[in-house]
């Protein structure tokens, strides 16, 4: 495609997908990323840095990533034009070029235009929202045992609330929507009709098998001992409750899952070494204590959409907050990395955050690739500039005796520590 403010790099190559969506990664792949609204600033020139640093170390100029900037947001605004938020060639970009990554974008509260990132992955269907949450030695967390939290979370990433169908309180629609609601479908429940919002929450059964699917793949695939099912399903039963349902079901039909003592939790054997995978599920309010309580006993977890975005920041703030919670948006074929926070816009263009986030989820898109060598160096390099104590303010304001870092100090303390 030709691209009008994209400028895609004179060196370089795709990356490919292949029918079983495995990747064909050359040594020079171009790479897409967005800056990002707010600390975008702060954060991406690091993880930029930080990863080509990684790279060379591991292959000494053989590899190299060609970076490629795409638009959206604030940006894009600015360069394209005032309504241009998240323009059609960036998606493009995303598609063309497979694997990306990207900085936060802002969305506004109560109105104006709907999410960004919630849009990117609409619109490129990526399904999987996957959130590891593991903790590094060294960092301060509120938990006693802090090594004990090690759990991965999947996302539905495509559905639930998040799918933005809704009517302000008064319109015409929400008016249509409650006059159907009560003449047609027999409701009488909405307390207040006169001035009253109506939001709609879809999950189908596809959704959550396809997420589900994934989920339990990757404790087959990781040797993990358990899967979660987190949901709402007493008082939510046809969209939280039939969650919890279908993920059973597709234990059961595609990964051979039999009742464990006798229900409602089950289990299956890994197929190669015959170990036992749980599979079980909680209720997403009593899963926020267990978390806290119990985190040992928590593993692989899948979870609707608004569950899943309440647990990563719950779960991150155990092993040490949002400044190093990274994440995968993840389609069959493309993925965009990003970190699990947002814009923090009272630290936009400060220096001052944490790029730890955005940086381990560009560790985890090297792993991606197939590109372990640099990844490694990167777990490295983190592991050496937090045993160091020398650290951002989030982690430093929390931690005895440590040195105060910038956003871009604490990405060349990686690179020296790799
Ligand atoms: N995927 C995305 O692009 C996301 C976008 N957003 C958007 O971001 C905007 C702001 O959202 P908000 O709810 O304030 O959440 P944020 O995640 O932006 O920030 C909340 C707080 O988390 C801490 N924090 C966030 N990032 C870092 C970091 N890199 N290093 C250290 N600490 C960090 C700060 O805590 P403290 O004040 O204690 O220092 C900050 O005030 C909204 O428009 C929201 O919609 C939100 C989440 C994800
Ligand atoms: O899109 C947003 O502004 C917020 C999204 C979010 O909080 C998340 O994906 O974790
Ligand atoms: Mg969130």
């Amino acid at each position: 495609m030709r691209y009008s403010n994209i400028q895609v790099p004179a060196q370089g190559e795709k990356i490919t997908v292949n029918a079983d969506y495995s990747l064909n990664v050359p040594d020079n792949p171009i790479i897409p990323f967005i800056t990002g609204d707010g600390i975008g600033v702060d954060v991406t020139p690091p993880m930029l840095k930080v990863v080509d640093a990684a790279v060379a170390k591991a292959y000494g100029g053989v590899r190299k990533i060609s970076w490629m900037e795409v638009y959206a947001g604030e940006k894009a605004t600015q360069l394209y034009d005032q309504d241009a938020w998240m323009p059609d060639e960036t998606l493009e970009a995303f598609k063309e070029f497979v694997v990306g990554i990207k900085g936060p974008l802002t969305t506004p509260v109560g109105g104006g235009i709907r999410s960004l990132n919630v849009a990117l992955r609409q619109e490129l269907d990526l399904y999987v929202c996957q959130r590891p949450v593991m903790w590094f030695e060294g960092v301060p967390s509120p938990v006693r045992r802090p090594e004990d939290v090690d759990m991965i979370i999947f996302r539905e990433n495509s559905e639930d609330i998040y799918a933005g169908i809704e009517w302000k309180a008064g319109s015409d629609e929400a008016k249509k929507v409650i006059k159907f609601l009560t003449e047609e479908m027999g409701v009488t429940k909405i307390r207040f009709e006169e001035n009253c919002g109506i939001g709609i929450k879809p999950v189908s059964k596809q959704g959550t098998q396809r997420l589900v699917r994934k989920a339990l793949q990757y404790c087959v695939d990781n040797n993990r001992d358990s899967l979660t099912l987190v949901h709402k399903g007493n008082i939510m039963k046809y969209t939280e409750g039939a969650f919890k349902e279908w993920g059973y079901e597709l234990a059961v039909e595609e990964f051979g899952a039999e009742l464990l003592d006798g229900g409602p939790w089950m289990v299956f054997k890994h197929p190669k070494t015959g170990k036992d995978i749980i599979v079980k599920d909680v209720i997403a309010d009593a899963m926020l204590q267990q978390i806290l309580l119990r985190p040992a006993e928590y593993d692989v977890i899948a979870t609707l959409n608004l569950n899943g975005d309440y647990l990563s920041d719950a779960l991150a703030a155990e092993v040490g907050g949002i400044g190093i919670a990274p994440g995968a948006n993840l389609s069959d074929s493309v993925a965009i990395f990003e970190a699990t926070h947002g814009t923090a816009p009272k630290y936009a263009g400060q220096d001052k955050v944490n790029p730890g986030s955005l940086i381990l989820s560009a560790e985890m898109m090297l792993r991606h690739m197939g590109w372990i060598e640099p990844a490694d160096l990167i777990l490295k390099g983190v592991n050496a500039a937090i045993g160091a104590k020398t650290v951002t303010y989030d982690f430093e304001r929390l931690m005895d005796g440590a040195t105060l870092l910038s956003s871009s100090e604490f990405g060349d303390a990686i690179i020296a520590g790799m």
